[in-house]
């Protein structure tokens, strides 16, 4: 059961974390300006989450056991919707940033700067939920903080034709800033998991607490900005066309549900690392759908920064699985030594 939901977090997860840039992008592409409305797009699919909460709720129904709590549909603790209120209106910013890099980087040029955020999730992860760091980990994080770090070098040549130099350079930080800010944001998850103890159906809560806040903050980010004016005139002007521009609303917003119901309910089954990393390793697919579907540039910083990105994933997970096996090989010894003790007594 726990091998089969991580495989099914690990799929949804690809689908969002490949298709999601690629439908944001393919709406700037053609037109689309509003980056609050895109924000919004990310996390307003939220709704679709019900399908599987109901499910989880009539499957702990069946196996009730007696127990009220057993089968209460919203499983959730006070203070862990404290935390849940906290993260998701900070979610609604980390968007933010988020789709204004979309909005004026190219898609390959974002993923390669948000696989650094693997880095930053170490980092935070051995603060927040003490995971330890081996050199394995050390090494992969500085080969994709140096990964991104290089993308940064040669901005001219990367630099959509119609932006000017400081939408570009601002676009690069304000996605460095999504990568730290969304690094902050998994391991409190995680943090809130190893607090609350509660059952699947809780991660499906609180995804829907975290999206239906980062959708209020979207909301009101659009109502500023004057967004709601600026769409039905934006949709008419929309180079694929009035429905097309609906289509790709609707689409983009289920696509990014699944980035989000992957990614958290990754944690839930792992940590908010793995989550990181299997984030990470997907990067290289989004990059490579970008260049074949919009043509981007690959030039050798790109190539260069890929190559130290692959490194530093193989490197990890090398140093993952090595001491997962060092850790079993002491448990044996452990056990083996136990028990020839007891029979010499
Ligand atoms: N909001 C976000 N911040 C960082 N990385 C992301 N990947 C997809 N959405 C993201």
């Amino acid at each position: 059961m726990a091998k089969a939901l991580v495989i099914i977090n690990c799929i949804i997860l690809a689908i969002g974390n490949c298709g999601g840039p690629l439908i944001m992008r393919l709406y700037f592409n053609n037109g689309g300006k509003r980056i609050w409305f895109s924000t919004f797009l990310e996390t307003a699919g939220f709704p679709v989450i019900f399908i599987p909460l109901l499910f989880s709720y009539i499957h702990r129904r069946r196996n009730n056991n007696g127990g009220e709590n057993a089968t209460s549909f919203f499983l959730i603790k006070p203070r862990l919707l404290g935390a849940a209120i906290f993260i998701g209106i900070l979610s609604g910013f980390d968007n933010y940033l988020y789709a204004y890099g979309i909005a004026y980087l190219p898609v390959s040029t974002a993923a390669l700067i948000i696989a650094s955020q693997l880095a930053f999730i170490a980092i935070f992860s051995f603060f927040m939920v003490k995971h330890k760091f081996t050199p394995f980990t050390i090494n992969a994080v500085v080969l994709l903080t140096v990964g991104a770090a290089v993308l940064g070098m040669h901005t001219e040549t990367d630099k959509p034709v119609h932006e000017t130099h400081k939408q570009y350079v601002t676009g690069f930080l304000v996605t460095v800033a999504a990568a730290v800010v969304y690094a902050f944001i998994l391991p409190l998850v995680e943090l809130a998991y190893q607090k609350a103890k509660q059952p699947l159906s809780y991660t499906l809560v609180l995804q829907m607490i975290l999206c239906f806040l980062a959708s209020i903050v979207s909301l009101i980010g659009m109502s500023i900005a004057g967004d709601f004016k600026a769409l039905p005139k934006e949709a008419k002007e929309f180079k694929l066309g009035e429905v097309l521009f609906y289509v790709v609303a609707v689409f983009s917003a289920i696509i990014w549900q699944g980035f989000f119901l992957g990614a958290i309910g990754l944690i839930f089954c792992t940590s908010s690392l793995v989550s990181g990393i299997m984030i990470s390793v997907l990067l290289p697919i989004t990059e490579v759908l970008a260049v074949i579907f919009y043509h981007e540039k690959f030039q050798a910083e790109k190539g260069l920064s890929l190559a130290l990105s692959l490194w530093g994933f193989v490197s990890y997970f090398y140093g993952e699985i090595k001491s997962d096996n060092d850790k079993k090989r002491i448990q044996q010894e452990e056990s083996s030594l136990s028990s020839r003790t007891i029979s010499e007594c």
